[in-house]
């Protein structure tokens, strides 16, 4: 690959990295850092050398990975001093928040796909971070190898963000994109994602939207230059969508997808909220299929942006490290460091019964006199107006049911969950009512 070098570098003092975590993303690192070692040199300035990674087995043996790398002592590795760069790749929070702080306080330079973290403790590791005069770059944090936390924090930093709107975990994307096109079934799906690498090491961090929100977190803070943590983020997952909310969504000419939105709202707050929502098929973030995550971003002088790829999988999020490191690097041989982000907006956080969005509400009701008139009364007494109502008839003759789905214009979120509840307690309907929000018109 490296055609370009036509003498021998002069002979300088190499670049020492060191790796905390070596499974699906670290492997794939380790690689890269192995087998492109010229390129880098030339990228960097300055030879790079891995001294060692930290693993919990280093017994294990890991393909293509010299053996003798392996310490089973996180901190010893990164406080031995010498180091210019740590690369955490284990994840997870109270166990690396310590190493990461050390990493820094020992002069070295952090590299992090770890979005909990972030998202939980950004203030302490930046401030840590600008103290010690040492770089904190997380592009892999937030939608796998699409280039979106560099874009935020320098391309567009001179612009006003209004919104970001997308899909940021791969895990879900997968999953409802196979329980829409194939009608797969949603345990089957997970096991298929965790088997490819995209699922996190507990799947419940996917698909209760807990990732999402992590990553929706840094998305807002970068944005709107405010702290967002992840306990700030409204979030649903997809557990509870079944079946028949697919079915709806497409009588509706929509897919499923689980979507992380931060807006600027005019009264000063910032709105972020992460759930399942109902995306027409006209919309880009509809086609966005598998693996794949997609990122829309409205700002006030460059209008609409979208950054598309995988967002997810040991080589597309070591990809992402990859770019950081070699930024990293390049900072260290001028001997230089990037200014941290700077939250200095302090903009309070919105509620959820604040926002304004359109919904589709279904229930199965008795097919009687005077349900429909009853279902559309609720929600005009609680002043949402309707947009469609549409109904379809089950197929028992003994007692006879109907579907009612209706969608809204634009309402507020608190009216419609008052219309839905008391919705729930009338006799006339059987089971549960279905909300899904719909967004991206
Ligand atoms: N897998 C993916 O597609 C993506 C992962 N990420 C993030 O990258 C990070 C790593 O993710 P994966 O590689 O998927 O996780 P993983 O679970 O495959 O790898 C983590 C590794 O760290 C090791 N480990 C745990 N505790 C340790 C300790 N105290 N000392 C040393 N090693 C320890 C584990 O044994 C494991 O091998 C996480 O922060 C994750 O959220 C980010 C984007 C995408
Ligand atoms: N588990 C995550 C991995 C990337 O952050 C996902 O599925 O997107
Ligand atoms: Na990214």
């Amino acid at each position: 690959m490296n055609q370009t070098s036509t003498s021998s570098p002069p002979e300088l003092a190499p670049l020492k990295v060191a790796m905390l975590g070596c499974g699906t993303v670290g492997t794939q690192v380790a690689r890269l850092i192995t087998q492109s070692g010229d390129d880098l040199r030339e990228r960097i300035g300055r030879p790079i050398e891995l001294v060692g990674i930290a693993v919990r087995d280093a017994i294990k043996q890991r393909d293509g990975i010299d053996p003798q790398l392996f310490t089973t002592d996180a901190l010893g590795l990164v406080t031995r001093g010498d180091l210019d760069v740590v690369v955490e790749l284990i994840g997870g929070i109270e166990e690396v928040r310590p190493l990461v702080l050390a990493a820094i306080e020992s002069g070295a330079s952090v590299v992090t796909a770890n979005k909990a973290l972030l998202a939980a403790d950004a203030d302490t590791l930046s401030q840590a971070a600008d103290k010690a005069g040492v770089d904190l770059y997380y592009e892999a944090a937030v939608a796998g190898a699409i280039p979106i936390v560099r874009p935020l924090r320098e391309s567009l930093v001179g612009d006003e963000i209004i919104t970001v709107m997308g899909i940021v975990n791969g895990t879900t994307n997968y999953i409802l994109d196979k329980m829409c096109t194939t009608g797969a079934d949603f345990d089957e799906t997970l096991a298929e994602a965790q088997a490819l690498g995209y699922a996190e090491a507990d799947p419940t961090a996917d698909v209760e939207g807990y990732d999402a929100a992590a990553k929706a977190a840094i998305l807002a803070s970068l944005a709107f230059h405010t702290r967002v943590r992840a306990a700030d983020v409204y979030r649903e997952g997809i557990t509870r969508i079944a079946a028949q909310d697919i079915r709806q969504a497409r009588v509706n000419g929509c897919v499923v997808k689980l979507l992380a939105i931060a807006s600027s709202l005019p009264d000063g707050k910032v709105s972020v909220r992460v759930h399942p929502a109902m995306v027409p098929n006209s919309h880009p973030l509809a086609s966005v299929s598998g693996a794949y995550n997609a990122v829309f971003v409205e700002s006030r002088e460059a209008g609409r942006l979208m950054f598309l790829g995988p967002g997810a999988g040991g080589a597309p999020t070591a990809s992402a490290v990859m770019g950081d490191l070699v930024t990293v690097g390049r900072n260290r041989v001028r001997g230089v460091a990037a200014r941290g982000h700077n939250v200095y907006a302090h903009r309070p956080i919105a509620s959820m019964g604040d926002v304004h969005t359109r919904y589709a509400v279904s229930a199965e009701v008795a097919d009687e006199p005077g349900v429909l008139a009853a279902v559309a009364s609720c929600f005009a007494e609680h002043g949402v107006s309707l947009q469609t109502v549409d109904q379809e008839l089950g197929a028992s003759t003994d007692h006879p049911t109907a579907t009612i789905q209706v969608t809204t214009h634009q309402a507020n979120e608190a009216d419609v969950q008052a219309c839905v509840d008391e919705l729930g307690l009338r006799s006339f309907i059987h089971g549960q009512v279905r909300v899904l929000r719909v967004e991206g018109n």
